[in-house]
């Protein structure tokens, strides 16, 4: 069931993609976690949450991250966005060692934390601020991302005039607005109501198609795992380690449809399958 190297779903399918295809991956190394280990303390005791895991990025991929509920997802990103202590490994940006959080890397997180008292368009601008970069510059990066985003004609409301999922995409558009070699993105359409969700999900690949980033996902939704990715990878339960991956052969644009299709739905029971058998594991053992 856990191979080392894992079920690689779409290897012999028709798809060009080099990768796919089992060629080697000429694109520069993003993203590369080596060993990584975190450990949280917890009434004095200390408690494994991510085991020796390596995980590595080309540019412009899209990875996806799935696993029972608290086996380490989350923990793993915050890792590599440098918000919590390593207890093992490394985080490598562009070949270099991270210590900490940096504008390499920006997050998504599950709940849009963006600034109440400010608009749509100061919200996104404001990571430029804090990195003093010019003002004109600051409004012209911040109103092509609001256009990227569809957000046009909202920059002078307030959050709290948005919908869920348009606070969602201004939280997309923050993040982006520093140019980050890497997207973390932690569950952001959780909170979402199923249609939004898929909506987001959509136009979330729009503006991928755009701007191309390396991109984390962490989800619960093996759907929206195989429909946003390039890679799945499966997690163990606690303390996460990599049990599995899968290439995800379908071509690009993705138009939502493709969800509904019996191949989609193939490799979803697929790796839902293994998921299940982790939860099960990790069930048990509680
Ligand atoms: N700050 C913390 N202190 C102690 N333990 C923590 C802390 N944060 C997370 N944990 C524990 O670490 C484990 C992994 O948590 P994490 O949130 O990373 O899992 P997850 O896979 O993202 O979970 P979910 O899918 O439910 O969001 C869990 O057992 C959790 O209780």
């Amino acid at each position: 069931m856990t191979g080392d190297g894992g079920l690689t779903v779409g290897d012999s399918s028709s798809t060009s993609d080099p990768v796919a295809s089992g060629a080697p991956d000429a694109r520069p190394s993003r993203l590369c976690a080596k060993g990584l280990s975190v450990d949280y303390v917890r009434k004095g005791k200390s408690v494994r949450a991510v085991d020796n895991v390596d995980l590595e990025l080309r540019d412009g991929e899209f990875v996806a991250i799935v696993g029972p509920s608290g086996s380490g997802k989350s923990t793993f990103l915050m890792a590599i966005d440098g918000l919590v202590p390593l207890s093992g490994g490394t985080v490598s940006v562009n070949g270099t060692v991270t210590h900490g959080p940096a504008p390499d890397r920006a997050v998504v997180f599950q709940d849009a934390s963006l600034l109440p008292w400010r608009t749509i368009i100061d919200n996104v601008a404001y990571g430029l601020e804090i990195a003093k970069r010019p003002k004109a510059e600051r409004y012209r990066i911040a109103e092509e991302l609001i256009a990227l985003t569809g957000l046009r004609g909202f920059e002078q409301f307030y959050p709290s005039q948005l919908s869920g999922g348009m606070r969602q995409r201004v939280n997309i558009a923050r993040a982006l607005a520093s140019n980050p070699e890497v997207l973390l993105l932690d569950e952001p359409f959780s909170g979402l109501d199923a249609q939004t969700r898929e909506t987001m999900q959509g136009e979330l690949l729009k503006v991928w198609d755009e701007q191309k980033k390396t991109a984390v996902f962490v989800t619960h939704q093996i759907d929206e795992a195989v429909y946003l990715a390039d890679r799945v990878i499966a997690f163990s339960a606690r303390p996460a380690r990599i049990v599995q991956e899968w290439r995800i052969p379908f071509e690009r644009p993705r138009p939502l449809e493709l969800k509904q299709t019996q191949k989609h739905r193939d490799i979803e029971a697929e790796i839902w399958a293994v998921v299940r058998h982790e939860g099960e594991k990790s069930a048990k053992g509680r």
